[in-house]
């Protein structure tokens, strides 16, 4: 292998973090930076702010006494950040915390390393922490692995791997001094470096790319689910009906649609505001998915309009079901701000018939709905079926 020597390893990984920190500055992330992402541009400022100390104390333009140990504090520091940074994209939360008090405590068994013996001691102990690092950061991106793209598994496979090999410098120079047959200690060194440069290179690229996967997969949640209450959206609603359609044309239990309309919501939001009217919303699909099964299906068709699907229930089943969600909703009033607010809803309900279109069944179940706002609101009705010509 060419020799790689150190202080030329140093130089490149202060300029590829460098590159990474501009490219970062002028990403265009919109107009709300997912805090991964933030916590993620900071560990790589740190990180190239230590490299950049490291390679030009290395170069003596900074005492080496002042460079060593700063670029090292510095560069713990950044590795924490980014392995907290993994833990949040990885939806932990809760990790940042305890990842941010180890980088804390890396700088202090490290200085501690430092100061007792400046070579050996001190390599053995920033291998061993730089790689500890970069596995946790291996372990954050294997979070949730079962559904993890298969670029997450690779970067956490790849992270994981460079990882062991840099904590294996420092386990060689504590273990095996003068290396294992061909594998030299000075070889080591070279793999350790190459591995911390192709460490920069997949986490920058990795983090980027799965943050735009993580974008394409919110779109196209979107298309289908209402943002504000986290139900199926019309569409999304309408998709997940197209089965149980088709399967009303064979013989077997009826599928039933209740359509939902909350009464007078105008009035809500006139008289409390909108963000109230936004948590009322919440507060009545929250109750809807209370009194139903996890077969059933809620959706938003508009504004304040909502379908819920039931399997396998015929008209007065249905009906029973929308009493009770009626009820509740009628005797729950949502706490806002200012006030008690009450609420009620009404209903119309039907069953899928074989010969239904999706305009049919719900020109139905709307006229239902539309009686029930006649009758004066705050009931049930069912939909009147016309006989079928023979
Ligand atoms: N807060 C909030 N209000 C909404 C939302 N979507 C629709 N609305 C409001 O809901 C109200 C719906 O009004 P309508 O369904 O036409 O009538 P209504 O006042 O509910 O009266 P009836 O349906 O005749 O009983 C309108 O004032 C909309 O602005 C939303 O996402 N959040």
């Amino acid at each position: 292998m060419t020799n790689l020597d150190a202080t030329t390893m140093v130089l490149v990984l202060a300029l590829g973090n460098l590159a990474l920190c501009a490219l970062l500055t002028f990403f265009d992330h919109g107009p709300v930076r997912p805090p991964a992402l933030s916590a993620w541009a900071l560990s790589k400022q740190v990180q190239a702010g230590a490299w950049t100390l490291l390679a030009i104390g290395g170069a003596g333009v900074v005492p080496e006494a002042l460079a060593l140990p700063g670029g090292y504090a510095l560069l713990f520091a950044g590795v924490a950040v980014e392995a907290g940074a993994a833990f949040e994209q990885g939806g932990r939360h809760g990790w940042r915390r305890p990842t941010l008090v180890a980088g804390a405590l890396a700088i202090l068994g490290f200085l501690v390393c430092y100061w007792i013996d400046e070579q050996g001691l001190r390599s053995v102990a920033a291998s061993l922490l730089l790689g500890g690092f970069y596995l946790a950061g291996a372990a954050a991106l294997a979070t949730g692995w079962r559904n993890a793209s298969l670029l997450q598994r690779f970067l956490a496979i790849v992270t994981a791997v460079l990882a062991l090999v840099v904590a294996a410098r420092g386990l060689s120079v504590l273990l095996l001094p003068g290396g294992w047959r061909w594998l030299s200690s000075e070889l080591l060194r070279q793999l350790s470096s190459i591995a911390l440069y192709l460490l920069m290179l997949a986490n920058g690229f990795g983090m980027l790319l799965l943050g735009r996967e993580a974008a394409s997969r919110e779109l196209a949640r979107l298309e289908v689910v209402d943002p504000l209450l986290d139900v199926p959206n019309r569409r999304g609603f309408f998709n997940a009906l197209a089965p149980w359609m088709a399967l009303a044309r064979r013989p077997g239990l009826p599928t039933a649609l209740v359509v939902l309309d909350l009464d007078d919501f105008k009035r809500v939001n006139d008289g409390y505001g909108h963000p109230a009217g936004d948590t009322v919303l919440r507060h009545v699909v929250d109750l809807c998915r209370r009194q139903l099964r996890d077969s059933d299906l809620v959706g938003r068709l508009v504004g304040v309009e909502f379908a819920i699907l039931l399997p396998r229930t015929n008209a007065d089943e249905a009906a029973l079901v929308a009493e009770r969600i009626r009820a509740a909703i009628a005797s729950s009033p949502v706490k806002s701000e200012r006030a008690l607010i009450s609420m009620t809803a009404s209903f119309g309900v039907t069953v899928i018939r074989p010969e239904d279109s999706t305009v049919t069944l719900f020109q139905r179940a709307d006229d239902a709905l539309q009686a029930s706002k006649r009758a004066g609101r705050n009931r049930v009705s069912q939909a009147v079926v016309a006989p079928v010509e023979a």
